[in-house]
């Protein structure tokens, strides 16, 4: 019999080498174990207690495993650059105040792109002055937002400057801008989320940047502060982030020598995670130690003065510390053909794998450990024959009542959930050391109808 609480050795072969200073690597939280009867305990807290308590489908967030990832860029940062740097939280990955609450004290900065975001940021306390918004398409109103509260405005084109320039005379002081550029820079993920080649409609044109750098010298409403630039995400490839590094010096050489002291150089996030036991990334502390190389490196040799350096992480801050757990109800055996289990959630709460054909692994709460007799395919409950969370996935016999539980869903899950089949969102606690905090409330159907307006003369229609 396992005793309570001993680390889970056999979930997958990387948990041998579970470190807690490469939380990413690991597809489980950190603090994952058994209780004495074998079942899975996250934070100290019974996954199966869980969804009893808070119903399911149910986003777990584990404060260790988020804190660690946190500390894990912070330190890595410290240890790595010998010039000032900082973590910024790309909040797309999962918005919540209190995931920024958490972010902002562990020291980070945080990455936000829209009024929504914003918003979400400064309430969850996060200081203005360590957030940038971004957005290809920024509204007057988010910009307007970010340059009253002295949020650092990421210029992607020049749109973002007029309607600066037009807001600039009832603000109180400079707007702090960095311009975001396409660095020409190829790297391996899904065509979605990659946004460092050409043909991206993130950023200037590279071409374009000694113009825009001439312009920016001759507005007085404008403090350039940084360059930026992003290659995308989920990449395990470190070679993309050393290229990278050459070109953000080359521009970085091109804008001092146009008169802007800019003094952070922001490299973007991109550090792929761990859904599935061959995925392989590198520890953040490797990532951290290539780009901080690579950028110092890059200086050096164009005789520059070193930058402050900002880099944005999404997903490998969050992803590995979440666990969605949904009840399996109906089976549906087709002899020959497959196994179908479905679950009370799917694509509205995770779209990633309709998106991108992602996979991820998952394991019974209560029998993660038992042996695998079972080959099943786990459905969602929505309207859509694509609407499968995981195919082929092993399992020991499983049927309705049973709680089954999905790693690495920290990132882009919740923050990509939708309504589809007017199917409320799930509820999120956030575990640790025993006790579970709700961190966000259950919809419920009334919740989806607040926003409908039945007009009068459609309400005799029979
Ligand atoms: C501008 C920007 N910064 C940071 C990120 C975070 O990326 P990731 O979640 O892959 O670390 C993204 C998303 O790809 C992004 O578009
Ligand atoms: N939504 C994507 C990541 C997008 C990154 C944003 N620039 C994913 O789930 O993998």
């Amino acid at each position: 019999m396992l005793t309570s609480h001993e680390p889970v050795a056999l979930l997958n072969p990387f948990e041998r080498d579970r470190d807690p200073h490469s939380p990413n690597r690991n597809l489980t939280p950190l603090t994952t174990a058994l209780d004495s009867e074998g079942r899975l305990v996250v934070g100290g807290c019974l996954l199966s207690d869980l969804a009893r308590d808070y119903g399911t489908p149910l986003y777990v967030l584990d404060e260790a495993t988020l804190r660690g990832t946190c500390r894990a860029y912070r330190e890595a940062l410290a240890e790595h650059y010998p010039g000032h740097a900082l973590a910024i939280y790309a909040s797309k990955a999962n918005s919540s105040l209190a995931i920024t609450a958490l972010v902002a004290s562990e020291g980070l900065g945080l990455d936000a792109v829209s009024a929504g975001e914003l918003l979400t940021a400064l309430q969850g306390g996060m200081p203005a002055e360590r957030i940038v918004l971004h957005g290809n398409n920024k509204s007057r109103e988010e910009l307007a937002l970010a340059a009253e509260q002295g949020v650092t405005v990421v210029a992607d084109n020049w749109r973002d400057l007029e309607l600066l320039a037009a807001l600039a005379p009832d603000l109180q002081r400079p707007v702090q801008l960095m311009l975001r550029f396409t660095p020409g820079i190829e790297c391996h993920t899904h065509e979605y989320i990659r946004t460092g080649h050409l043909d991206s409609k993130f950023g200037f044109d590279p071409d374009q940047l000694a113009a825009v750098l001439k312009h920016l010298a001759t507005c007085s409403w404008a403090q350039l502060t940084g360059l930026h630039a992003h290659i995308g995400s989920q990449i395990f490839e470190l070679q993309p982030h050393r290229d990278l590094a050459g070109v953000m010096a080359d521009a970085l050489a091109l804008a001092r020598s146009l008169g802007h002291p800019v003094v952070d150089l922001n490299v973007g996030g991109g550090l792929g995670i761990r859904y599935t036991t061959s995925d392989d990334p590198p520890s953040i502390s490797e990532w951290v130690r290539t780009v901080a190389e690579a950028v110092a490196a890059a200086c050096q040799e164009r005789g520059l003065e070193l930058p402050r350096l900002l880099c944005e992480p999404g997903r490998s801050l969050v992803a590995s510390g979440g666990v969605t757990l949904y009840e399996v109800g109906s089976r549906k055996d087709i002899p020959g053909i497959r196994t179908y289990l479905s679950v009370d959630g799917g694509m509205s709460d995770n779209p990633r794998p309709i998106t991108y054909q992602s996979q991820y692994t998952a394991v019974l709460a209560d029998r993660p450990t038992a042996e695998a007799t079972e080959t099943v395919t786990v459905a969602g409950k929505h309207c859509e024959s694509g609407d499968v969370l995981l195919k082929d996935l092993a399992l020991p016999p499983a049927g309705s009542g049973d709680v089954l539980a999905v790693f690495a869903t920290g990132a882009y899950n919740a923050s990509m959930s939708s309504n589809y089949n007017r199917i409320p969102r799930p509820a999120a606690v956030l575990v640790h050391d025993g006790v579970a905090d709700l961190v966000q409330r259950r919809e419920q159907p009334e919740d989806l109808l607040r926003y409908d307006v039945l007009p009068t003369r459609l309400r005799s229609v029979k």
